[in-house]
């Protein structure tokens, strides 16, 4: 089911085109990446989607309503800026927020204690949110913006800051947040962690939707026919095969990219006859390579 609809929005600032003609579908049950370099617009879009700022022109579309203030409440947003209160202390902070969602009494009071529980911040309750740890901190305002059981969350950088141990815990949480049918929309400069969690991927680079589509059928589209191999003989013979579009030698091994329409075995059979080889394997390109390859190469997919 469909929760938000952008359909192509713009915004400027001061003459810098900052989104150009966006458009994005969400639905329940699904992770979105946001993702792409500093300053690609990512922030702006969410600001537009959460009604913080206007767009110049374009349609928003939530739980099939246009925008407004009131449908917030059906949203989880963790902005990009942190410590809103910052003098506030944890749990009273956490109550705060429980109660502009209209949640109240013992069901709130239970929900923040669960929540700090999960987060091994229950002895922290009764500290003042700026004497926490930055990645403390992060914890909170991540509580802050799925105690009310949101329908729709939207994460900027929910990653930043937090050790390993966090990371997962936040990743963890999130894939229950799908299994449970939510949509979740996660801005993020960390791939590795989108490539783990996410099921669909917007890149944005320079204000424009440069890819758009199925983590799966992007690394299959943009993945590259790459290998790596460990041998023992002469590596000459694989760099020169005319089908060979690059060869990196790490030392302990060497990985193989082939151009476009050759195999693996082909590879195999040509060098076979002449090196002795220890360990093949079939790599995938990383969203971290897809994505410096399309940024870097200025390359623009619709
Ligand atoms: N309030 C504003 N006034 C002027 N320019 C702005 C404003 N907000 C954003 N911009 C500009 O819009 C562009 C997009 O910024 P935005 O914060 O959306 O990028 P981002 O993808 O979220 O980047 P980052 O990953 O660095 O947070 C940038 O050039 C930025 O300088």
């Amino acid at each position: 089911m469909e929760v938000l609809k952008v359909e192509n929005i713009n915004k400027s600032f001061d003459g810098v085109h900052a989104v150009k003609e966006v458009s994005l579908k969400i639905e329940t049950g699904k992770i979105y990446g946001l993702l792409g370099p500093n300053g690609a617009g990512k922030t702006t879009t969410i600001r537009m989607i959460m009604n913080i700022i206007v767009p110049d022109s374009g349609k928003i579309t939530l739980f099939n309503q246009p925008m407004e203030d009131s449908l917030k409440a059906k949203i989880g947003y963790l902005p990009e800026e942190r410590g809103v209160y910052p003098k506030m202390k944890v749990h009273e902070f956490l109550k705060f927020l429980g109660e502009l969602h209209d949640m109240r009494g013992a069901g709130l009071d239970e929900q923040v204690d669960l929540w700090l529980k999960r987060f091994d911040l229950a002895t922290m309750g009764h500290f003042k949110v700026e004497e926490l740890s930055k990645g403390n901190q992060q914890k909170v305002q991540l509580i802050g913006s799925f105690l009310h059981d949101p329908q729709l969350l939207i994460l900027d950088e929910p990653f930043s800051g937090l050790d390993p141990v966090n990371v997962n815990l936040v990743k963890e949480i999130i894939m229950e947040f799908k299994e449970q049918g939510k949509a979740i929309i996660l801005s993020t400069h960390m791939m590795d962690a989108a490539e783990k969690i996410c099921d669909h991927v917007y890149l944005i680079n320079k204000g424009q939707k440069v890819l758009d589509g199925e983590l799966d059928k992007i690394q299959q589209q943009y993945g590259h026919n790459s290998v790596q191999l460990e041998y023992k003989g002469d590596g000459k013979i694989i760099e020169k095969l005319p089908f060979v579009e690059k060869f990196n030698d790490f030392g302990n091994f060497v990985e193989v990219q082939l151009k476009d329409g050759h195999s693996v075995n082909e590879l195999l059979e040509n060098i076979i006859p002449h090196i002795e080889i220890y360990r093949v394997q079939a790599k995938r390109s990383s969203l971290n390579e897809i994505f410096i390859s399309l940024v870097k190469g200025g390359e623009h997919h619709a």
